[in-house]
């Protein structure tokens, strides 16, 4: 069965890897100045105060609150969810200190141009003519090599956070995971692989302060390839999501709190009963946003299809049957139109989060 690191390699994506230090400049340079669509500028949003749901873990009803938040937005934050406050800070430092070092130090730990770990621009830049105010970092697997060429001597410290870090965001994966089957009225015994085994990658984002942030975009909109991704976020707000009807809706930062996108995986398993949501990120003149995004997927090689018990006669499936692994093919390729190529029956879903209709 290939890692998830194969898998990624098997599809590559073509990215520039040069890019000038974002803190040193002091105007938007005509290669960052983005070139916005009719999605972009969808402005419907902000005055009519809806907010992402915030859901305690601790609530009996949190399935419930789950299911109707997944199914209605997506997206939504959680709190009470277990994860010390202080490893919180300490992953975020690690983003802070990774982020701060000088652009020449970073380079050492560049993603290779087949590879997915190590720092770089957004996977998704290559299917834009304009390039993303932010630069990450990914990790799969261990990131000894990486850490150990950025901080030769303090790597095993920086390790240490991650490996915890990791450990206890997949504990929160399943139990979140569990809560949404059960929200969907699926048990353990019924998505046998679950239990066994997840993949997950890490990705640390930074968003330097911009000279010119109106004229910029963070992270282009987009859906993440997860069954979940756990966002947390500085106190910085700039992460939107997008929902029909009210545009884009700026997700506030909570302290301690997290938050949790469905995936595309999510959305084929609930046979698009709970919408994969569209996000994105904008910048600011002010304040520099780190996020560390835990994102959570099946094993590689094992097929997700809706689900038997939310398919019958009146409910057909609307997704046929496809692996993380070719999934990630299909992204690399159609990106935002990765969902409608795996598609069996043509519906009025569009990638704006909605829930499906058949038509
Ligand atoms: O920085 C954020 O808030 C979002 C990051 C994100 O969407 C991603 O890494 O897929
Ligand atoms: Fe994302």
């Amino acid at each position: 069965m290939p890692s998830l690191s194969e898998a990624y390699r098997t599809h590559p994506v073509h990215v520039q890897h040069k890019h000038p230090d974002l803190n040193s400049l002091q105007e938007l340079p005509e290669s960052y100045t983005w070139t916005h669509t009719n999605l972009d500028d969808d402005h419907t949003s902000n005055n009519c105060g809806e907010s992402v749901p915030v859901i305690d873990l601790n609530d009996p009803n949190a399935s419930k609150m789950i299911g109707h938040a997944c199914k209605t937005w997506g997206v939504y934050q959680v709190v009470n969810h277990s994860i010390p406050m202080k490893l919180l800070h300490d992953i975020q430092r690690v983003g802070e200190t990774l982020f701060s070092l000088p652009s020449h130090q970073k380079h050492k730990a560049a993603r290779s141009p087949d590879g997915v770990s190590g720092y770089g621009l957004a996977r998704i830049s290559c299917f834009f003519p304009k390039l993303m105010w932010s630069e990450g970092f990914t990790i799969i697997g261990s990131p000894l090599d990486h850490f150990r060429q950025l901080w030769p001597q303090e790597y095993h410290k920086y390790c240490d956070i991650v490996t915890q870090y990791d450990e206890t965001m997949k504990k929160l994966a399943r139990k979140l995971m569990w809560l949404t089957l059960d929200s969907l009225g699926i048990t353990k015994e019924e998505l046998k692989w679950f239990g066994s085994k997840t993949c997950a990658a890490l990705q640390l984002n930074s968003y330097p302060t911009c000279p010119d942030p109106d004229r910029a975009m963070g992270l282009a909109a987009h859906t993440d390839s997860t069954l979940l991704t756990i966002l947390h976020q500085n106190n910085i707000s700039g992460l939107q999501v997008h929902r029909k009807g009210a545009g884009w809706v700026t997700v506030q930062p909570i302290s301690g709190g997290l938050v949790v996108n469905v995936g595309d995986l999510l959305h084929i398993l609930s046979n698009g009963s709970y919408p994969s949501v569209l996000h994105r990120v904008m910048v600011n003149r002010v304040q520099q946003r780190l996020s560390v995004a835990y994102l959570c997927g099946p094993p590689p090689n094992v097929e997700i299809c809706p689900h038997p018990k939310l398919v019958g006669p009146n409910q057909p499936p609307l997704y046929r049957a496809v692996t993380w692994n070719e999934y990630l093919g299909a992204k690399a390729k159609h990106f935002n139109k990765a969902l409608s190529t795996v598609r069996l029956i043509s519906g009025l879903f569009d990638v704006n989060n909605n829930t499906e209709q058949v038509g």
